[in-house]
């Protein structure tokens, strides 16, 4: 991917800096909010969810499944209307002017748009007119980015026979045709192995490098952290924290101990509450989690007042601080993906 550092600076540059509030961050959400009212009743898929995302930031939405992401990267992409707050991209308002906004952005979507019976070269280029560019700007601007990403030597190859991690890098170049200056990627490694998954991450990481602001949704933990350097992690429509990733381990990243009796102890948890260091004690049926930031000596405390409840201490199992132990001390709740791998882009 050499030399496209340049280039997506200077497409910053051309657009005059971003419209009317040129020099202001590339994405600004303001009490954003989408009510769904769906037959079966209203579902408040978005919550008042505020953002702040800087021109050449790589930052992330992290959250479970059915936390509101795709929804609020469809405001942001004009493709939800908002029922309330408000949104800029690229200093233009989603809701007011839709058309300024798409013509400064790029979109990969979790499923393939490919026209899979269109040779390789051809769906690059025709996404190029489509947008607006001449035949001939959209022909010179596929062939780079057919070598930026590695598919020169599929160029004539039918979309349909492209394996999954070079369909996911060609569905990346479409997007970046016309040289957006905010690229949204909505779950982009959804439903491929792990290999092409580390593979991805490499050329996300490289046009990260080369100035591309950066939008991700992923409900991958390892993903956000090993990409995004600032990440917002959302729960049932709510931003329920956003800051780096290790300044979120640091604020939030207890470690959290879960220990499993034989017989429900009803004296550890208020035993366990008086510790110095505890945040947080849950119990359910024998299990007791405790989040706290001095785990030293636990162990032992755990065996004792269970004993002196009868209870005999079966298992324990300890989360260090890591992005799930962040989620669970601000949800209470073990993080869960549950569709994760389910879907697939091809
Ligand atoms: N068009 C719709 N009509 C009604 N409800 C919807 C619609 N789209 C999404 N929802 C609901 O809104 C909530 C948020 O969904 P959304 O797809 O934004 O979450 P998500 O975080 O992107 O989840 P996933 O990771 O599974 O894609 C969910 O409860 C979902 O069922």
């Amino acid at each position: 991917m050499s030399g496209q550092a340049v280039e997506v600076r200077r497409a910053g540059h051309e657009s005059g800096g971003g419209g009317p509030a040129g020099g202001t961050a590339a994405i600004e959400a303001r009490g954003l909010r989408k009510t769904y009212t769906p037959p079966s009743g209203e579902v408040h898929a978005v919550q008042g969810v505020d953002l702040e995302v800087g021109r050449g930031e790589f930052f992330g939405l992290l959250g479970p499944n059915g936390a509101g992401k795709s929804t609020t990267i469809g405001m942001l992409t004009t493709l939800v209307t908002p029922t309330g707050g408000s949104a800029r991209v690229s200093g233009f308002d989603v809701a007011r002017d839709p058309l300024e906004v798409k013509r400064r952005i790029g979109v990969m979507g979790q499923f393939n748009t490919l026209d899979r019976e269109l040779s390789v070269i051809d769906n690059l280029e025709f996404r190029g007119r489509y947008v607006g560019m001449s035949r001939a700007a959209a022909r010179a601007r596929a062939e780079h980015l057919l070598e930026q990403f590695d598919l020169a030597d599929r160029r004539d190859a039918e979309a349909a026979q492209l394996s999954g991690g070079q369909m996911r890098r060609m569905m990346i170049a479409r997007t970046l045709i016309n040289r957006p200056e905010v690229l949204f990627l909505d779950e982009p490694t959804a439903g491929i192995d792990p290999q092409t998954r580390i593979n991805l991450w490499g050329v996300l990481r490289e046009m990260h490098a080369s100035g591309q602001t950066v939008l991700l949704t992923t409900h991958h933990l390892d993903e956000a952290e090993a990409l995004c350097e600032r990440v917002a992690i959302i729960d049932k429509g709510v931003v329920l924290a956003c800051d780096s990733v290790e300044a979120l381990k640091k604020a939030h990243g207890d470690t959290v101990i879960t220990a499993t009796y034989d017989v429900e102890p009803p004296g550890v948890p208020e035993a366990l509450r008086r510790r110095e260091g505890v945040r947080a004690v849950t119990a359910t049926g024998g299990q007791v989690r405790v989040v706290t930031t001095r785990p030293e000596g636990l162990l032992r405390e755990l065996i004792d007042a269970g004993a002196a409840d009868g209870a005999d201490l079966l298992d324990i199992t300890t989360l260090r601080p890591s992005l799930e132990s962040v989620f669970l001390a601000l949800t209470g709740r073990e993080y869960r993906n549950d569709h994760a791998g389910h879907r697939s882009a091809r």
